[in-house]
């Protein structure tokens, strides 16, 4: 089977439990290239878990996960290495290693996952730092940057490799509203220029409003909304409305 050139990520009916849990109930939706989706919905819904069925952390029961070209339910690692390359991952905790300086952080993936060259990893490293407002850091240890820095820090990790859609999981969590802003701002930079398809988990309404080009919701197992802004402020669903409008 064959899927649309311009689909970034698409669900097909995924269904997804713990035990007796039932965390996603037939989930459909799509995504398209350049593209940003926010995904709302209160505690223990099923969004993180959405975000680690992409990366195929996890398997889903029944349903298809694609992710660009390739259904990832049931690929081999040699198939999920090479589509976990056009995923870049802004985890909560940033995700960097602290005995490594922010320059040292950034080159390792580029090392390890490339044949580029050291001058080259080089320009890279410093684009994407300076992309993200950090272009005097370099030197610096994790632990010696704001929580509103080390998020800059973990999202300059998460594109270092240019990938084509990514994925982000509360980037603006424990951040003050204008540090929350700025983070929202570098994403829909992202999205404007490299055409980076995005999906953002979020509890942030004000942010997802300016952000997304479409919201899903999930509540209780289902996603009881997707659409724009515009259409779940509309939603029949109490809770979709409730929570785009908080
Ligand atoms: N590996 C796992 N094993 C068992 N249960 C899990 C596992 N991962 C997630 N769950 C359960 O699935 C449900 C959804 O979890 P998920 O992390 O996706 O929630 P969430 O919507 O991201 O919540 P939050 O907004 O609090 O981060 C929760 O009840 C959680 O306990």
């Amino acid at each position: 089977m064959t899927q649309s050139p311009s689909i970034a990520v698409e669900f097909k009916n995924v269904t997804k439990a713990f035990g007796e849990k039932r965390v996603l109930n037939s989930v459909s939706f799509r995504i398209e290239q350049g593209q940003a989706l926010c995904l709302l919905g209160r505690s223990g819904t099923g969004k993180s878990v959405t975000l680690k069925l992409i990366m195929a952390l996890m398997r889903p029961d029944s349903g298809q996960v694609w992710v660009d070209q390739d259904n990832v339910v049931g690929m081999n690692e040699h198939g999920l290495s090479k589509v976990r390359k056009k995923l870049g991952y802004l985890f909560q905790d940033a995700a960097l290693f602290d005995s490594l300086t922010l320059y040292e952080n950034l080159s390792l993936p580029l090392q390890r996952l490339t044949k580029k060259p050291k001058d080259e990893i080089d320009d890279v490293v410093h684009r994407v730092l300076s992309d993200v407002g950090l272009g005097a850091d370099g030197a610096k240890y994790p632990s010696a940057l704001s929580g509103g820095m080390k998020k800059r820090a973990g999202l300059a990790r998460a594109l270092v490799l240019e990938p084509k859609i990514l994925l982000a999981d509360e980037p603006s969590s424990g951040l003050d509203r204008i540090t929350a802003s700025e983070i929202d701002e570098l994403l829909l930079r992202r999205k404007a220029e490299h055409g980076t398809a995005l999906i953002v988990v979020t509890h942030d309404i004000h942010g997802a409003r300016r952000v997304a080009d479409r919201v899903g919701v999930l509540d209780k197992g289902n996603l009881v909304a997707f659409g724009s802004v515009a259409q779940v402020t509309e939603s029949e669903n109490d809770v979709a409305r409730r929570l785009i409008t908080e």
